[in-house]
């Protein structure tokens, strides 16, 4: 079954996502495609509901910057599996202030990774702010590395509100943008969210990873690895095969039960285990996702085979 094309809309706030995102929505049903939408919204209200009026909208509500987002995107992301098919294009608002990563990370769920396709992460950037923003005296260390953060882990950045700089003051940003963005990733200029869609639809690098891999790749060389059809394991067996690979950082999955029909839960982080058992559940496949630095995949599962399974 094809999985639901995702694109993320990052960049701070009042950079110009939903601009963006009211553009994005035309085109796509232009094209006659489902479309449903996820917007984050800080505080408890989404004033801009009107803009969307007749689409399925989806409200992530007290998306402040702490864990909850992911929490209710995932709450989110269950809903638009209970309805099958009835959306193949789902469109992701984030916040503000709010990290793309958390969001590719939890579409790299084990629950949701066959189900959603993460096409793009886009991010907008604020041309008539970006030297406030990232000036050490106007702006916070927090901001600073919140704005990098969202253009190091975008594989589209739009420069935003070139209207209102200087075409000497867009080649001055563009240089910085070039040295913190990914190397594939393609910068382009706008105002308005006036971009090109067909660029910003064709299919890039990302949709053939993992969601966020990208995202870590500059800086961390991050990849991932896929585990499928896992057989009952012991806790303590399993968190010594896991403490035993190479580079390891963290692992997630979900091991299926058939006679129970429940699931366990693994997370592993700082070379630690955590399982929660008995879960219920309509998922009934079981996966684990390694993420780490530089995985050796082939060694790694043909590993996982000897120990488990043969
Ligand atoms: N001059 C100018 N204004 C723009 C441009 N793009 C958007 N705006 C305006 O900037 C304001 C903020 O735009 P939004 O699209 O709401 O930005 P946002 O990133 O969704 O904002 P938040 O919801 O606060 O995070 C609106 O008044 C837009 O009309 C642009 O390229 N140039």
């Amino acid at each position: 079954m094809e999985r639901t094309s995702v694109y993320v809309i990052s960049g701070f706030l009042g950079s110009g996502k939903t601009t963006v995102l009211v553009k994005m929505i035309q085109k796509f049903k232009e094209q006659g495609r489902k479309l449903g939408i996820i917007l984050n919204e800080l505080g408890d209200e989404c004033v801009e509901s009107h803009l969307f009026r007749g689409e399925k909208i989806y409200e992530l509500l007290n998306g402040c910057i702490c864990c909850s987002i992911q929490e209710d995107l995932r709450k989110t992301l269950d809903i638009f599996m209970t309805q099958n098919n009835t959306v193949d294009v789902l469109l992701i608002e984030g916040t503000g202030v709010a990290d793309p990563v958390e969001i590719a990370d939890t579409l790299l769920h084990p629950f949701y990774i066959d189900k959603f396709q993460l096409k793009s992460i886009i991010s907008l950037v604020d041309a008539s702010h970006y030297f406030e923003y990232q000036s050490i005296f106007s702006s916070t260390k927090e901001i600073r590395d919140l704005l990098r953060d969202q253009i190091i882990s975008a594989d589209y950045i739009i420069l935003n509100k070139t209207d209102l700089i200087t075409e000497k003051e867009k080649e001055k940003i563009h240089v910085k943008l070039k040295k913190i963005a990914d190397s594939k990733a393609i910068i382009t200029f706008a105002s308005y969210g006036n971009i090109k869609f067909d660029t910003l639809v064709e299919k890039r690098d990302l949709a053939a990873k993992f969601p966020s891999e990208n995202s870590y790749k500059k800086h961390h060389h991050i990849s991932t690895l896929k585990i499928e059809n896992i057989p009952n394991i012991q806790k303590i067996d399993l968190e010594k095969w896991l403490n035993g690979i190479t580079n390891l950082i963290r692992a997630k999955g979900i091991v299926f039960d058939i006679e129970n029909s429940s699931y366990t839960e693994i997370q592993f982080a700082a070379n630690q285990l955590k399982v929660k058992e008995g879960l219920n559940t309509d998922y009934n496949k079981s996966v684990i996702i390694l993420i780490g630095y530089k995985l050796n995949k082939a060694e790694i599962q043909k590993s996982f085979e000897n120990r488990f399974i043969s």
